[in-house]
């Protein structure tokens, strides 16, 4: 017999954790190569638990980004970090973010532990945004980092300039058990389209907007589809909630002009992304408190 062995295919689930900011939805995104999770300059807009995948020849990456784990402050908050909690005892490894450029803090340290309590999923530490930092920095941070928790890599990356990012993926997937593909080749997330629209429509509706705002706002997509008897022309009806009437004013803008203008820049993102033209009805709903209510909170996706 010949001595020739077919390396075996591997293949399972890795998520980032990292407080707010430190760039995790970029690395995921600079990762599969195309956008699926939405980055801003403002904290805490990744809401929802979005994968992409890595497709190599020998190998399937399926990267769970989630938001950043922090203290709850709201109901909102204790979903967050349970989604965020359950999302860590289910995947195959975790990945650690620390920005190189930033000392580490309560909030670091505050991760570090809850993820040592996950038993048994290998660790890996990225320190992100190395594009930043000095060779210096970057070798104290890596030292830093290490006392953090037991981590069976430290490596740092910057997926501005896409240092690294081989070398990561290679340690990663290194570190998933021998399975064959989890998913279609090509295929880049499985993350349902309504929910992706939704997320580019409140990234829209974010940009220049009050600091404020941010936790106040979510959008749903009511309805979603072909124009009867067209076949380029998707309909898509949504609504964004916004906590009090004077947010609403906000939204909207004088005369209407601000929301005209966010559902412009979101019809032309989510033409991209579906390939096909778009009708937007969007229109904005004052949903009090609903960071507060349970029942809102089912209703905009949130599951206990
Ligand atoms: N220069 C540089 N900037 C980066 C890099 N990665 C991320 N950033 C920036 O850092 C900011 C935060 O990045 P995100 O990817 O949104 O961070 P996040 O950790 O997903 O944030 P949350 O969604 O709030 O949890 C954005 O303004 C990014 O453009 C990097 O490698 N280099």
């Amino acid at each position: 017999m010949s001595d020739v062995s077919t390396p075996e295919f591997r293949a399972g689930f890795a998520c980032f954790v990292g407080r707010p900011n430190v760039g995790k939805s970029t690395l995921m995104n600079a990762l599969v190569g195309t956008k699926v999770a939405i980055t801003s300059s403002k904290p805490q807009t990744t809401r929802r638990v979005i994968r992409g995948i890595v497709h190599r020849p020998d190998s399937q990456l399926v990267i769970v980004d989630t938001p950043g784990l922090h203290r709850p402050r709201t109901l909102l908050g204790e979903r967050l970090d349970s989604l965020v909690l359950s999302t860590l005892t289910e995947v195959d490894l975790i990945g650690f973010c620390v920005p190189a450029n930033e000392p580490i803090g309560k909030g670091d340290r505050f991760i570090a532990e809850k993820i040592s309590a996950v038993k048994k999923t290998p660790l890996v530490a990225v320190v992100t945004k190395c594009d930043l930092a000095s060779r210096q920095q970057i070798a104290e941070q890596l030292l830093a980092v290490s006392s953090l928790a037991n981590f069976e890599e430290i490596v740092p990356v910057s997926a501005e300039s896409g240092e690294q990012l081989d070398v990561l993926v290679d340690l990663l997937t290194a570190r998933l058990p021998e399975s064959p593909p989890l998913y279609a080749g090509g295929e880049l997330t499985d993350e349902p389209e309504q929910v992706l629209v939704a997320e580019l429509i409140r990234e829209a509706a974010l940009e220049g907007v009050r600091d404020e705002l941010p936790h106040s706002i979510a959008v749903v997509v009511e309805e979603m589809g072909p124009r009867e008897g067209r076949d380029d022309l998707l309909d898509i009806y949504a609504h964004m909630f916004v906590e009090r009437p004077s947010q609403k004013a906000i939204v909207i803008g004088p005369g209407g002009a601000r929301l005209k203008d966010v559902g412009t820049r979101a019809r032309r993102q989510i033409e991209a992304l579906l390939g096909t033209r778009v009708y937007l009805d969007l229109r904005v709903k004052v949903a009090k408190e609903w960071q507060r209510d349970p029942k809102q909170l089912r209703r905009l996706g949130f599951y206990d």
